[in-house]
This record gives structure tokens, sequence and C-alpha cells, in this order.
């Protein structure tokens, strides 16, 4: 099957993630959010809820464009084997960041590529953020800040919240959202190539 000229899907609704294709000069033909159940399997860790959402993500747009470069990405904080939620209200933000408050966590971001001959090719990429002692005032202000809204684990790596990160092992943008290293390899290998 020729691939050259099959355009690219980015299967997500996350601002963060098409900046930062655009970052690596990858412009998506289309975006398409997919939206599937998120809820973490009985057991999962955080590493293989990534990689899976990733996968569902790029296979139920790829459902209905199978001649199309369909990309999914997804994001997930873990703490041991504890995944945390994405905060979605004050009160879940706030726990999330008294957990990981202190200590050393990491995040893990699924990237999963459908190609136009029928593959689902993926990669996970995974990155560990130590973080100063959050004390209650330090919560506070961050939660004032509305910053962590939508975002796994509480906080967002790309706003306020970067005064509070001592050190990260590995890619910074795999914890923005989208592991450019990985998604570049899983492109240039599948052979898609820009218009
Ligand atoms: C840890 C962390 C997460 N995040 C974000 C990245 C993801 O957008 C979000 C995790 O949720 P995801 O489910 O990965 O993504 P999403 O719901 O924003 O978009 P979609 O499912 O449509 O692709 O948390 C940051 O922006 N900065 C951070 O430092």
């Amino acid at each position: 099957m020729h691939l050259t000229g099959a355009p690219l899907i980015l299967a997500s609704s996350s601002p963060r993630r098409k900046a930062l294709l655009d970052m690596i000069g990858v412009v998506p033909d289309e975006i398409i959010p997919a939206d599937i159940d998120e809820t973490p399997l009985k057991g999962e860790s955080p590493r293989d809820l990534a990689l899976r959402l990733a996968q569902g993500k790029a296979q139920k747009i790829a459902q209905d464009r199978s001649k199309a470069f369909v990309l999914g990405s997804d994001t997930v904080v873990g703490c041991g084997r504890r995944i945390l939620p994405k905060a979605e209200d004050e009160q879940t933000a706030r726990d999330c960041l008294a957990l990981l408050s202190g200590g050393s966590h990491r995040v893990y971001s699924g990237v999963a590529l459908a190609t136009p001959d029928g593959k689902l090719l993926a990669r996970i990429c995974e990155t560990r953020v130590k973080l100063r002692r959050l004390d209650n005032a330090a919560i506070e202000e961050y939660i004032a800040s509305g910053e962590w809204h939508g975002k796994a684990g509480g906080y967002a790596i790309q706003g306020l919240f970067a005064k509070h990160v001592i050190s990260i092992i590995g890619s910074h943008p795999n914890v923005v959202g989208l592991p450019v290293y990985e998604t570049w390899n899983l492109l240039d290998g599948a052979g898609w190539r820009k218009p």
C-alpha cells in the first residue's frame, strides 16, 4: 500500500499535544478527539493504562478513517502502583498534590499510531519527577491558579507548578502530554511524510 500523502489525524482534544506536534514540525490534517472510557482495569499499572488508552484512542478514530494515519496519546501519573486521577475538582487536585509533595513519582505517556495499512504501533515513555515539599499555603496558592484543571496528577509542569519541581529524569514533553521523540520515530518509521 502507498502511504505517502495519507493524511494525519490527531485523536486528541489536548491543545498541548497539538502544540508539541507543531514544535517538531508535524501539523495534523485533522483533529478528532476520541472519547473513550479511561477507567483503569483492576490491578492495572500506570504504564499499562497509558499504553492501553493511547491505543484505544487511535483505534477508535481509525475505525472510521482507515486510510489515514491516526495518532493517539494518553498521560498517566503514577505514584508507586497507584494511578492518580485527572483532577476535575479542587479536592481531587489537593489530594494529588498532598500525595506527591516531597517525593518522586513517575509520569507515563503512551503514544499509538494506527497506519493506513492496518497496523497499530505504540510506544511508552516514562519520566521521573521529584518535587519539593508543598505546605498548605503552597498547595492552596496552586489550587487558586486553576492550572490543575483537567491535568493528570493535579498539576501542569509547563506553568506555575514548575517552581516546585526539583528535577526530572527523562523527557519533559512527555510530562506535558506527548513524548515527541517516540512520536516522531513512530511517524517516520511508519512512512508518514510531510505533505
Ligand atoms: C502531569 C501533567 C499532565 N498534563 C496533562 C496532559 C494531558 O492533557 C492530561 C492528561 O489527560 P489525557 O487523558 O492524557 O489527555 P486529555 O484528556 O487532555 O486529551 P485527549 O484524551 O483528548 O487526548 O494532563 C499536563 O498538561 N502537564 C503535566 O505536567
